[in-house]
């Protein structure tokens, strides 16, 4: 059973820690706390917030950080390392490397201008990564994100909510090619720009572009105001907005909402972290990793 108090005896410094480590890292590159918010989605959605994301490759198992979505993409691996080594210097290895990170994801969010909210705690560390990341591709539809999420317990709205994330950080070329060359729906001017800049037809995979035109490291609801404007990257967002039937019964109302109410995104979103990472092993699963990159 997870619980907020879950280390109030065993490890008193465990917050200030994480959010010290944190601040230190966001301050060094403002996009960091994008990488670690997202590192945790990631980690979610392979079986559960259990830190399975962090274990390395071995040579009988190729892990999750060499899987298409999060090979030379997700970044952050260091920090959380760094982080967890603070904490085992006050409290001896009593804390699982899935909730230093999902305590890092909170601070990220709210140390770059978002909501804070209270993080349950009480993970236990995975044995193994997942074979499958069960993540949805930045081509999906709307249905395909709506069963992705829905596998995890998430409904239309956490979706929606969920993407909000995409107010921070950057996208490579090689995720918002299709979207600008080829997709309809999005402003004109807007893929222009794109194409004439930054994401060539070819070359360029690499190329990064702010995922929230106006701050990219702020953590805000201008997102949702991109996404009626159609001046997002990636094909998979725009999808929860102006896509006819299927997002107009859904999600269209959803993002209209968010576009004229912060206050409304900050805590719907505190709120679906907290779904997200409620998806964990507890008791006497898995196990304390005293190293985040390998089971004990
Ligand atoms: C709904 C399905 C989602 C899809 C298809 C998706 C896809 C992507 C893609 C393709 C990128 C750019 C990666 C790259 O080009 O290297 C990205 C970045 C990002 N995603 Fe998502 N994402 C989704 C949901 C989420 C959720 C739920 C969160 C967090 C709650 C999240 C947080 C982020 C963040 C913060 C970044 C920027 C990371 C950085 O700058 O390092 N995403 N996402």
């Amino acid at each position: 059973q997870l619980s907020p108090a879950f280390y109030d005896a065993i490890c008193p410094a465990l917050q200030p820690t994480v959010r010290r480590g944190m601040a230190q890292a966001v301050q060094k590159e403002p996009r960091m706390g994008a990488s670690i918010l997202r590192l945790f989605f990631h980690d979610c959605f392979a079986n559960s917030s259990d830190g399975s994301i962090l274990l390395d490759d071995t040579p009988s198992f190729t892990g999750e950080k060499s899987a298409g979505p999060n090979a030379n993409s997700v970044r952050g691996y260091e920090i959380i390392d760094g982080i967890k080594a603070q904490v085992d210097a006050s409290c001896n290895a009593t804390v699982s490397c899935a909730d230093v990170l999902a305590l890092a994801a909170r601070d990220s969010v709210f140390l770059l201008g978002g909501p804070n909210w209270t993080v349950q705690l009480g993970r236990r560390d995975a044995l193994t990564a997942s074979p499958n990341v069960n993540l949805p591709s930045p081509l999906s539809s709307l249905p395909a994100l709506l069963s992705s999420f829905r596998a995890k317990g998430l409904d239309a709205r956490d979706l929606t909510t969920l993407s909000g994330a995409h107010t921070v950080g950057f996208a490579r070329c090689s995720s918002f090619r299709a979207h600008v060359y080829n997709d309809t729906a999005v402003d004109s001017t807007f893929a222009a720009q794109l194409r004439a800049g930054v994401c060539p037809w070819t070359g360029g995979d690499g190329n990064l572009a702010p995922l929230e035109l106006q701050g990219p490291n702020k953590f805000d609801n201008k997102f949702f105001r991109d996404l009626i404007a159609r001046r997002v990257l990636l094909r998979s967002d725009q999808e929860l907005f102006g896509g006819g039937a299927a997002s107009s019964s859904t999600t269209d109302g959803i993002v209209r909402a968010y576009a004229a109410n912060a206050s409304l995104f900050a805590d719907d979103f505190a709120a679906a972290m907290v779904k997200l990472g409620n998806l964990a092993l507890t008791g006497s699963n898995g196990e304390i990793r005293l190293n985040c990159r390998r089971a004990n």
